[in-house]
């Protein structure tokens, strides 16, 4: 669904400063996959996702979507594409829903606006969010969490392939951030839409099969579910612990097609490794050591 190689995007602030948000990022995602993307404030997720919708163009690199290039797509594709392959949803789309009509009217308005507009169809997408039963609710009646199930359905109005969210559950509380999560979660099996969630929130993860973990603008490290624990997931006998304490996941480090991986800050301050740019990089036994030279030259020498 999404190939993402050596992305580049770049912000001019003026004729001096530019902000380099992307620095040559790869990212793969296939059909039908439930991805999260965490990372630092300022670690390029917006901009991915942004890059992802269409939203904004690339400076450089490959992304394709769905089979489109969106560094070559032309304006009038990429009115389409936006229009029909993704659906976007963001921390605080209850903002823009109108808090004096129903959930189905809602719904129901983009749909007019698109002159596609079908009343069994806001219902069938209300009771595939879980709202069935408060279709004819007036928004401002509903919590943030319902509100926020509305935005959900109002981005599968077209049936898009994609489902971009940025921060879904950013201004809910942690309770009801696990119900939209789930949604997402249903939405992704009943649908086999394709669903990537920013978030900054690691108990988040537990909900997803893969995490992709975006530092200084470039993929680190992916951290994949443990088959047993994706069960577990499915017949909801999961508890609520943090994640990376159960061990349900495991973290990959992400080597790029260079053969440049990040190393985590923490790993480099515990051998020692401060200021200095050099590690002595060693193939032993069939296992690549990253030794502190410093310390390594003190061993070879006694
Ligand atoms: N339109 C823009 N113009 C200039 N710089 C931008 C623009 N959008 C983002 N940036 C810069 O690009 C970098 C990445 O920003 P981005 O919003 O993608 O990060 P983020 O990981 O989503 O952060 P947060 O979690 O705080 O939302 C930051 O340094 C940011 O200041």
């Amino acid at each position: 669904m999404i190939t993402c190689e050596n992305l580049v995007k770049i912000y001019k602030i003026d004729d001096e400063h530019e902000v380099i948000a992307l620095q040559g990022l790869d990212l793969q995602v296939n059909d039908g996959e439930m991805v999260g993307i965490i990372g630092n404030s300022g670690s390029g997720k917006s901009t991915l996702l942004n890059m992802l919708g269409a939203l904004d163009r690339p400076s450089a690199g490959k992304l394709l979507v769905d089979g489109k290039d969106l560094l070559r797509i032309s304006d009038k594709e990429q009115v389409i594409y936006k229009r029909d392959t993704v659906g976007f949803i963001w921390q605080n789309n209850a903002r823009n829903l109108i808090p004096y009509l129903t959930a189905v009217e809602n719904v129901e308005l983009p749909m007019m606006l698109k002159g596609r507009y079908k009343r069994e169809r806001a219902m069938e997408l209300l009771e595939m969010v879980g709202l069935g039963g408060k279709i004819h609710s007036k928004l401002h009646m509903l919590s943030g969490g319902e509100q926020q199930r509305v935005a959900i359905a109002i981005s599968l109005v077209n049936s898009p392939s994609l489902l971009l969210a940025d921060e879904p559950t950013g201004s809910v509380d942690t309770r009801t951030a696990d119900i939209i999560l789930d949604v997402f979660r249903e939405l992704n099996q009943s649908l086999g839409v394709t669903i990537v969630i920013v978030t900054h929130d690691m108990q988040l993860s537990r909900k997803m099969d893969r995490v992709v973990a975006i530092r200084d603008g470039k993929t680190s490290s992916e951290i994949i579910r443990r088959p047993v624990y994706k069960q577990q997931e499915d017949d909801e006998t999961h508890n609520d612990s943090d994640p990376m304490e159960e061990d349900t996941h495991v973290e990959y480090a992400v080597l790029d097609r260079a053969g440049r991986i990040q190393v985590p800050r923490d790993y480099l301050d515990s051998i020692g490794i401060k200021d200095s740019n050099k590690l002595q990089v060693v193939l032993e036994d069939g296992r690549i050591v990253l030794l502190n030279p410093e310390g390594a030259k003190e061993k070879t020498d006694t």
